[in-house]
């Protein structure tokens, strides 16, 4: 497992992450969560041995990040902000050169670079220098990079930053199939992405741990959650008869669309839909609500915009 015991790193005087701690055990896809600055980039870089912390230390796998740092980075794949290094090696040069680096030889260097490359769809570019790369497959060579050995831990800064919907999809499926047995850490800003692929989110703003539950137990912090949101033309006569009911809260008409919250009373998908019937209106849409992370998320970190 992951165990951060208040890693803290400051930069002169800004406190870039202040005593952060947590752990993590295997089969959690963990993300970092955060408006630009947070931290969360520091984190992993701590984590993985880039940047020493200031005070504070993790251990990953049982291996101290700073007495044993050698060690926990073997058991741990990295995919830095940005574009990989060695800008100017062919894609298959710089993942032989990885996978040599990580104590491969010979046919079982083959074998890693073929299976990663497979799994990344990088047959095409193979021949192409890492510089001349649109940013979608430069990603995607830094994560064919992080995960040659297999390793039981990947720390991964924005994985999805830069490709196009179908990487994008292509990349969490990846993640999702590589998770059940390992930890594997994403950092986002990109809300649905928390959704579509971690199991349990961190929320970090101004290097402090803000919130840390699973997807489902933050949306249930949302004012929206189990709200009752209709399109209708009768907005008003709607508003006006449901914000009467036992069953809501309050009513809200925004950008042509009327939202009832529960007042904990009773169910109120059926009272509502109970009233539509009765009062024959020509409803368009109506949609009980599972929440909604970008009002947590602003609510958490106390900002206007993710
Ligand atoms: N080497 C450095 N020297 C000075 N300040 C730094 C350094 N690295 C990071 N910082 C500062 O530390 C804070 C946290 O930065 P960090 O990159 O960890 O944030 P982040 O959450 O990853 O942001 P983003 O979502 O924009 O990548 C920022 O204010 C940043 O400017």
């Amino acid at each position: 497992m992951i165990e951060a015991k208040s890693l803290t790193r400051e930069f002169g005087a800004l406190r870039a992450v202040d005593e952060l701690s947590f752990s993590v055990e295997p089969g959690t896809v963990l993300g970092f969560l955060g408006p630009n600055g947070a931290g969360k980039s520091t984190t992993m870089k701590m984590l993985t041995g880039f940047l020493a912390p200031t005070s504070g230390t993790a251990s990953i796998m049982g291996h101290d990040i700073i007495e044993d740092g050698l060690a926990a980075r073997r058991e741990m794949g990295y995919l830095p902000e940005g574009a990989p290094l060695y800008g100017e090696l062919n894609v298959a040069r710089f993942l032989h050169f990885a996978a040599e680096a990580r104590g491969f030889r010979g046919e079982e260097v083959r074998r890693r670079v073929h299976s990663a490359v497979d799994r990344l769809n990088l047959g095409e570019v193979m021949g192409q220098s890492i510089e001349t790369l649109s940013k979608g497959f430069k990603r995607r060579v830094g994560l064919a990079q992080a995960i040659l050995h297999d390793p039981p831990v990947l720390i991964l800064d924005e994985p999805t930053d830069g490709l196009d919907p179908n990487q994008k999809h292509q990349v969490r499926r990846l993640i999702r199939e590589m998770s059940s047995d390992k930890i594997i850490i994403v950092s986002t800003h990109i809300l649905e992405e928390v959704d579509a692929l971690c199991s349990r989110a961190m929320i970090i703003a101004r290097g402090k741990l803000l919130a840390d539950d699973t997807p489902t137990g933050l949306l249930k912090r949302s004012r929206y959650h189990n709200a009752v949101t209709l399109v209708l033309d009768e907005l008003e006569a709607a508003a006006s008869r449901l914000g009467e009911l036992p069953e809501s809260r309050e009513v809200e008409v925004r950008r042509g669309r009327l939202t009832v919250f529960p007042s904990g009373k009773g169910k109120l998908f059926e009272a509502v839909t109970e009233v539509v019937r009765e009062a024959g209106w020509d409803v368009d849409q109506i949609q009980l609500e599972p929440g909604r992370l970008d009002e947590v998320f602003r609510t958490v970190t106390g900002q206007e915009a993710a």
